[in-house]
């Protein structure tokens, strides 16, 4: 099976690279090699190639920055998606995305499924919710996983600020009021792979995938169980990591200066992912664990 990966620079992609392997031959061009807003460059990459999966782990992620950068937002997470669909409609091809609890605004009681509104707070989560419709109706054979609050050890991300933060700060001040499942761009790859092997189970043919998904199509949910707030999360990294002294002090959203709102409840039910396809991710505090436990030195985010 010939696969096209997205984004792998970026936390999940990187994530994805080495296991992807397993599956077939991999292709990832990083930016430098394929711009991909440059329509034209990516219709000309995907025809000369013609995967027979598309994994699109590239994104536009800065949520504060996209108020102010609109059109670079939806044309990694609007548009690309769309652009992917329709291109693999045309030869056959199947496509894997991503998407994020920020198409929600948080004002449900309980996890949300995959059936409840959206209704994007941002610039970033109206996007990402574009993406979601336009991949859809390509009429491609998809799989959105939805999924929160990532993070690794590489890239920019929550967990290698609070660590850098810890060492560097006497006290840092983390919002308690957003609920929602940390999720480790680990885990995100081994559910990924795990969704894949159920579809490819029953043949080694080149399309046994994209067969697989008939009737499958669709959006999951894809977190790590449990559930916690930022403040909680951080007193958990600093707890295995006490080389992290600074004091952590639990604050309201309000008290975070932010050009955009967030969910106050980012919850996201994986039940769905569960009776489809069996697959369930750890706990966040496990995956924490084994995060962590690939990082010898703290001292490392500090340069890195
Ligand atoms: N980060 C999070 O907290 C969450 C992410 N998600 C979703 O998960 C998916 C993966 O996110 P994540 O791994 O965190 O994203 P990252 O921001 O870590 O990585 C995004 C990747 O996209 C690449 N990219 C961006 N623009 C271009 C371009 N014009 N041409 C080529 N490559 C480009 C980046 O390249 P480069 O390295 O060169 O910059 C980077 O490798 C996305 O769909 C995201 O929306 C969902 C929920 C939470
Ligand atoms: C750095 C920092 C952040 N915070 C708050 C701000 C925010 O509410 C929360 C998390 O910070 P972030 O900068 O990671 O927030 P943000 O970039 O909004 O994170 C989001 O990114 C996109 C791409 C997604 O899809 C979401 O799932 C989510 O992960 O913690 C503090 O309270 N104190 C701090 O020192
Ligand atoms: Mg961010």
């Amino acid at each position: 099976m010939r696969i096209l990966l997205t984004g792998v620079n970026g936390q999940v992609g990187s994530a994805l690279k080495p296991l992807l392997r397993s599956l077939g031959t991999v292709q990832a061009p990083p930016r430098e090699e394929l711009d991909l807003v440059d329509a034209r460059a990516v219709a000309a990459w995907v025809r000369q190639y013609r995967p027979h999966l598309i994994v699109n782990a590239a994104a536009y992620t800065a949520v504060d920055r996209a108020e102010q950068e609109q059109a670079a937002a939806f044309a990694l997470n609007a548009q690309l998606p769309e652009l992917l669909g329709s291109l693999q409609r045309e030869w056959g091809g199947a496509v894997i995305h991503y998407s994020t609890d920020y198409v929600f605004d948080g004002t449900h009681e309980g996890a949300y499924t995959e059936k409840d509104i959206t209704a994007p707070l941002g610039v970033y989560g109206r996007s990402k919710r574009a993406g979601e419709e336009g991949l859809m109706s390509s009429g491609v054979p998809a799989l959105i996983f939805r999924t929160s609050w990532v993070y690794g050890l590489h890239g920019r991300n929550f967990l290698r600020t609070m660590l850098r933060l810890g060492q560097e700060r006497a006290e840092i001040q983390v919002v308690n009021d957003q609920w929602g499942a940390p999720t480790w761009a680990g885990s995100i790859a081994q559910g990924t792979m795990a969704v894949c092997a159920t579809l490819c189970s029953s043949a080694q043919a080149e399309n046994s995938l994209v067969d697989g998904l008939t009737g499958k199509e669709g959006i999951y949910h894809l977190t790590n169980g449990g559930a916690t707030t930022w403040y909680d999360f951080t007193r958990r990294i600093f707890e295995l990591r006490p080389e992290c002294r600074a004091l952590v002090l639990p604050i309201p959203s309000g008290d975070y200066p932010s050009p955009v709102r967030r969910p106050v409840n980012s919850r996201l039910d994986n039940t769905k992912l569960k009776e489809v396809f069996g697959v369930r991710l750890p706990l966040w505090s496990e995956a924490l664990e084994d995060c962590l436990a690939e990082l010898p030195d703290v001292q490392e985010v500090l340069t890195s």
